[in-house]
């Protein structure tokens, strides 16, 4: 579905909570529907207070679309060994359609070790290299697809429509898990992309070519007003916790937002924005492991 933006100077807020939850609507009824019981398990290493908020949201997303919802929590201390042994057991365990392994790993654990040796019909972070290839060779419809770039693309769409032929995109951040699977997608819908990252000299310049930024780095506020062509849709993907001006914590994006918001033409906040539709994508595609499971030809 397609809305237009507001013809209004405001800019459109993009509630990704509101669209999140809409989605996980929409999961819990196919899984009704269907009568399936799609399996997600969810592993921890370590005890990172952010990651443990992370993982129980998660858990509790899976159990409100009607999934069986496995929580690993594993020590700090935990050998590769023994995560590659918990990784094989779901990896033969029918009652599990979808792992996800929570990243960072402790420094012991050789994480690209551990995410291959996920089955790719159960990668639901889409994060093996087959689904990565997937997608980066254009059969994506076969791809278990990354749950962030899933989600911010979703958002998009929700204000350009499904096919970008014509727009410029630019892309902040080249990680695996968020900006070079992002530009992969925007590049399959046809955009025209650029990737921006820390060697990149005048990514001001370059950035206000763009009628869609989609920011992934990691540096509160580096997006700033000068960046921005006027009625650019910018996506914050981005996660900072910085202390407010009240000394509590607090999340804001790799975006001004304040400085951003009166130029673009639709926004994300941060939070608000894209963190729920990770989680709700994360749901998507554990559903659709679920259905390829019961039906194998889909
Ligand atoms: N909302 C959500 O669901 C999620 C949010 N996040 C958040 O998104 C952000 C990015 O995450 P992630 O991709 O994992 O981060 P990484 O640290 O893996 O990657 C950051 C990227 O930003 C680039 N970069 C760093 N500084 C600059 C700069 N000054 N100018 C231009 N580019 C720069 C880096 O360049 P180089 O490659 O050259 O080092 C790198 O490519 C974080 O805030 C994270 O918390 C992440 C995952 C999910
Ligand atoms: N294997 C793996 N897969 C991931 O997808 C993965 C990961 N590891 N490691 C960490 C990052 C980060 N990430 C977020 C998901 C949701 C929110 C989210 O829901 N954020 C809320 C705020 C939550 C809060 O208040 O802390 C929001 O933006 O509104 C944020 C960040 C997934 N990641
Ligand atoms: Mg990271």
């Amino acid at each position: 579905m397609t809305i237009a933006p507001s013809s209004s100077d405001k800019p459109r807020i993009l509630d990704g909570k509101r669209t999140a939850s809409a989605l996980v609507d929409e999961v819990r009824e196919t899984v009704e529907r269907e009568g399936l019981t799609p399996g997600l398990a969810v592993v921890l290493v370590g005890d990172d207070p952010a990651s443990q908020v992370y993982v129980r949201n998660k858990g509790r997303r899976a159990e409100a679309c009607g999934f069986l919802s496995r929580q690993y929590d594993l020590p700090a201390t935990t050998t590769q060994a023994d995560l590659l042994a918990l990784i094989e057991s779901l990896n033969s365990d029918p009652d599990i359609h979808g792992i996800l392994v929570q990243l960072p790993l402790p420094a012991q654990i050789d994480a690209d070790r551990v995410i291959q040796a996920i089955a790719p019909d159960k990668d639901v972070d889409g994060f093996h290299y087959l689904n990565v290839g997937r997608l980066a060779t254009g059969t994506i419809d076969a791809a278990l697809l990354p749950c962030t770039p899933k989600g911010a693309l979703h958002l998009i769409e929700q204000v350009l429509g499904a096919d970008l032929s014509g727009k410029r995109a630019v892309v902040i951040g080249r990680s695996n898990i968020v900006g070079k699977p992002m530009a992969s997608l925007l590049l399959a819908r046809n955009a025209t992309v650029t990737v921006i990252h820390s060697r990149t000299p005048s990514p001001a310049e370059i950035c206000r070519q763009a009628d869609i930024v989609v920011a992934a780095v990691g540096v509160p506020g580096l997006v700033t007003g000068d960046w921005i062509k006027p009625g650019a849709v910018v996506i914050d993907v981005g996660i900072n916790r910085v202390e407010g001006e009240d000394g509590k914590g607090k999340l804001v994006g790799d975006v001004d937002f304040d400085a951003v918001a009166p130029l673009a033409s639709a926004i994300t906040p941060v939070p608000g924005g894209v963190g729920p539709m990770t989680i709700a994508m994360l749901m998507h595609n554990t559903l659709q492991a679920a259905r390829r499971r019961s039906a194998p030809s889909s």
